[in-house]
């Protein structure tokens, strides 16, 4: 079974507003992941903020709706608990541009090696800076931006789930945990129209995108 995890609980304090929520071009933000990964033939399931069951219940009666939480992480943790076996997606509802293509490779090396993400190679020159000024350069040949989907065995991610619940540990993302408990994580080349929508601008950026997509 493939399951995709739709992370959208989150408050959008850096945004202004719960951006998942707000309109992109003809649809909202949280329309794109649910509608891609339905498309793909993926049960589905969406972390959202309790306030909000009711409305994303009503506009996806197919998805399974759970309240998220105060960290992504734990809101993660409370959709693993509806499935117990096969692959798992966890993909951020605030990245709305999917590409079809990255995500059946992803898929494929996720059944091959048990975990793997999208991600992208730094292309900025990487600093490291302490009250307002630069203290080094950080060397950036292996650096890599992490992007979702990020893909897992379901078994053994709900037993790493287990131990940092145990250890009282919290990650920013899935493969960071695996990471810590069980071994590295492969990388599948993303692609740089994966935006994270964070702040507005980044929702204008997701407009441009979309709209050169569609013309
Ligand atoms: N407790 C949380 C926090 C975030 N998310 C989701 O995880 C994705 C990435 O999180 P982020 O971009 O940080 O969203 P917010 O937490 O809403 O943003 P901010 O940190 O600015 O408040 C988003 O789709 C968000 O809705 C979630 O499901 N549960
Ligand atoms: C999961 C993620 O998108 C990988 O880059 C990122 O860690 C989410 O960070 P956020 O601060 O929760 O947006």
């Amino acid at each position: 079974m493939k399951t995709a995890i739709i992370t959208a609980a989150g408050s959008g304090s850096r945004f202004g507003s719960k951006k998942q929520f707000e309109k992109l071009n003809n649809k909202i933000v949280l329309d794109y992941s649910v509608e891609f990964f339905k498309e793909l033939g993926f049960n589905i399931i969406v972390t959202v903020p309790q306030e909000d069951i009711e409305f994303v219940k009503k506009r996806y009666k197919f998805a399974n709706i759970v309240q998220g939480s105060s960290e992504r992480f734990y809101s993660v943790y409370n959709g693993l608990q509806l499935i117990n076996e096969g692959i798992v997606l966890i993909h951020d509802a605030a990245r709305p541009i999917l590409d079809k293509e990255k995500v059946y490779k992803l898929l494929d090396i996720v059944y091959a090696k048990k975990a793997a993400i999208l991600a992208i190679k730094c292309t900025d020159t990487l600093k490291f800076v302490e009250n307002d000024f630069i203290k080094f350069t950080v060397k950036r040949d292996f650096i890599y931006c992490a992007q979702t989907p990020q893909g897992f065995d379901v078994k053994m991610l709900k037993k790493a789930y287990k131990m940092a619940l145990k250890d009282k540990l919290v990650f920013s993302d899935e493969a960071s945990l695996w990471e810590h408990y069980i071994s590295s994580v492969a990388i599948v080349e993303g692609y740089r129209y994966n935006i994270k929508i964070t702040t507005r601008q980044d929702l204008k950026l997701a407009s441009c995108i979309l709209n050169d997509f569609v013309l």
